[in-house]
């Protein structure tokens, strides 16, 4: 008898479902996952996470399949059943007598990948064009970067240290059923023992949390805040980063924080109230002046720029197949920009973090080297790499002051 875990015909749908959405419409797989799971509310845990964590790994080896497959990828119901049933089977796992797995069941998947395994690309499942791009600026590093960028990116946890100690919080959460353990590169970050969806536990509700990757939790103590400092962070998004520094500088002082996209300081704000944050002000950037406005205002200024997000594909797959060569030009272009226009916000004396979730050279060191070459009245003081075959994701971030 096979110990195969047992296939719904459903729950499949839902993840053909997905797979059709997300490379169809060009929709990002948790978008389209939480669109399906809320049409479904009746589904059960297990059956929610069957969906999500089926189609996250679809995605992640979308290449790879596709090569097994021996054929180019197609959005046609009868092809994504196809390659279902091939992911299925390489897991060791035996297809049910469904029409739909008629022509896949028995193939000999091993062997297959036996002759393709020999191609990092394939065998590690990433686009020829962002591996020859990622290779050639990373060099030896890339291979194991390459690799992990494929494992299961675990949940880390911030602790909202306005509201709670760490220690607390892990009693906490082991008393919401949901344990954890400290994170060692800070005093602040916690690991979840197993994925859960912390957004309805009371503790989350309290502000005694947020959910943050451990890498991006390094960024805002490296620029080295305190108290009472006039704090600028010129593409807050909806506030990761703004709320770490509220709790390093105590909600004292003053951050403002501004992007492009006001909706994502809406929500910023709500994520304020909920921590206890006070000192954060919103302004969206509407043009030029909403920076000149501000010339030579901050202490400290953090520009976490938009990015490839190459660092991060363990949690977003589909960055793989969504990034293109000209939508890599533009972020480069931008984060130029951003630092050219944005650093006249620093005070003279002040100080200042570029960062990104990127792994590149060209956006990371290289776009630092351009601006120091620029700019002789700004200094490197340090700079720190991360790379996804480390211990989280992948992250970059400099620290300079200005003369
Ligand atoms: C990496 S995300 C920021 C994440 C955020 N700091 C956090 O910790 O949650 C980059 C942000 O830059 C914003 N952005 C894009 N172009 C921008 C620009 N020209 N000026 C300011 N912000 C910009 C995006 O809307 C996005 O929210």
């Amino acid at each position: 008898m096979s110990q195969s875990p047992r296939l719904h015909k459903n729950l499949v749908a839902a993840v053909i479902e997905a797979l059709e959405t997300a490379f169809g419409k060009g929709y990002y797989a948790d978008k389209v996952i939480e669109r399906i799971l809320k049409r479904n509310p009746k589904w059960g845990a297990r059956d929610r996470g069957f969906i999500a964590e089926s189609t996250y790994e679809m995605v992640r080896w979308w290449r790879l399949l596709w090569e097994l497959n021996g054929k180019e990828p197609s959005l046609k119901r009868k092809d994504l059943y196809r390659l279902f049933g091939i992911w299925w089977q390489w897991q060791g796992n035996d297809l049910p007598d469904w029409p739909a797995f008629d022509t896949v069941r028995g193939l000999n998947v091993d062997e297959r990948f036996k002759e393709l395994e020999a191609d990092l690309n394939i065998r590690e499942s990433w686009p020829d064009w962002l591996a020859e791009v990622a290779s050639e600026e990373l060099g030896d590093a890339w291979p194991a970067i390459a690799k992990a960028s494929n494992i299961p990116a675990e949940v880390f946890l911030r602790t909202n240290s306005l509201r709670i100690d760490r220690n607390s919080l892990l009693k906490q959460l082991e008393e919401e059923a949901c344990p954890a353990r400290p994170l060692e590169a800070n005093e602040v970050g916690i690991i979840l023992e197993k994925r859960k969806n912390t957004f309805r536990l009371p503790s989350f509700q309290s502000g005694f949390f947020e959910v943050q990757d451990g890498g991006s939790q390094m960024i805002a103590p490296y620029l080295e805040v305190e108290p009472g400092m006039r704090v600028i962070d010129a593409c807050a998004g909806a506030g990761g980063k703004a709320l770490h520094l509220a709790a390093l500088m105590e909600n004292k002082g003053q951050i403002i924080a501004m992007d492009v996209e006001a909706w994502k300081l809406k929500e910023l704000q709500k994520r304020a109230r909920r921590n206890g944050v006070h000192n954060i002000e919103t302004r969206p950037i509407e043009n030029a002046k909403s920076i000149k406005r501000l010339q030579d205002s901050a202490d400290r200024l953090l520009l976490d720029v938009p990015c490839s997000g190459t660092g991060v594909v363990k949690r977003n797959p589909d960055t793989k197949w969504k990034l293109k060569p000209e939508h890599l030009d533009r972020v480069r272009k931008i984060q130029g920009d951003i630092l050219e226009d944005y650093s006249k916000m620093l005070k003279s004396g002040g100080k200042m973090v570029y960062a990104t979730c990127s792994i590149l050279r060209s956006e990371n060191e290289a776009q630092v080297e351009r601006f120091l070459e620029r700019h002789p009245e700004f200094s490197l003081i340090r700079q720190e790499r991360v790379n996804p075959s480390e211990w989280s994701d992948g992250f970059y971030m400099a620290l300079l002051e200005k003369a």
